[in-house]
């Protein structure tokens, strides 16, 4: 059996805020680094550890993943960053109110930008500053390779190949892994996991600060999972 354990990170300041963040590079709130920290005594309390942990190159998740290693007195373990484990990229969105959105064009329309498989949101305009491939974090990949925007279906396309080159190798060594990530990178990979369909994946909402955990069979394939709370 094969231990897996995902990790939505806590709350940020634009999730506070109500606006679309995407790729913006965004600090936890006091109630994200909270959670954090919570997320942090849920494992050391149940006994719950992990030998390796990815995450994101944005510092919600990264940050998240700090607060909770220090929690665990474990910030020797071993780290990856990968961008493709980043948010889904929210386009011309990012930056704007969810709620004055939806007045805007519609609650049908905002959901189904927000929470559909297909349809992606507008994408930033050639030479908008807040496209990647302005962002030095970015600089040595293939700029084809740069969203100025995704579904989820495009995210699901970069988050699976770091699934399977990255991650599903060391779980098939025996480590136990944490992924420390984005309401929509997790939701991607466990829509993989779980076989969910395009259809049914726009129900499938991640809270913050919750640990996922999952036991996996030697094939890699979910033999269940639940949130770990904390019990103090
Ligand atoms: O703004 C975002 O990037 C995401 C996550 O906070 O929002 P949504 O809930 O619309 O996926």
């Amino acid at each position: 059996m094969h231990q897996l354990i995902l990790l939505r990170h806590g709350e940020s300041v634009w999730n506070q805020e109500n606006l679309f963040t995407g790729w913006t590079d965004v600090d936890l709130s006091e109630r994200g680094r909270e959670e954090s920290r919570l997320a942090g005594l849920a494992l050391k309390e149940q006994g719950i550890a992990f030998d390796v942990a990815f995450t994101s190159v944005l510092k919600r998740a990264i940050r998240t993943l700090w607060i909770l290693l220090d929690e665990m007195d474990r910030m020797w373990v071993p780290v990856h960053h990968d961008w493709r484990l980043n948010e889904r990229h929210y386009g011309a969105l990012q930056g704007l109110n969810k709620a004055q959105t939806a007045e805007k064009y519609g609650v049908d329309q905002v959901k189904k930008w927000r929470r559909s498989y297909q349809v992606k949101p507008p994408a930033l305009e050639p030479g908008d500053p807040r496209h990647p491939q302005f962002d030095p974090r970015y600089r040595e990949l293939e700029p084809s390779l740069l969203p100025a925007t995704e579904c989820l279906k495009d995210t699901v396309e970069r988050v699976l190949p770091c699934w399977e080159s990255q991650v599903a190798p060391l779980l098939r060594q025996g480590k136990r892994v944490l992924v420390a990530a984005h309401g929509n990178s997790l939701r991607g990979l466990i829509k993989y996991l779980d076989g969910i369909s395009d259809d049914d994946i726009v129900n499938l909402e991640i809270p913050t600060g919750q640990p996922l955990i999952y036991e996996l069979d030697q094939e890699l394939r979910p033999l269940r999972h639940h949130y770990l709370r904390s019990q103090s």
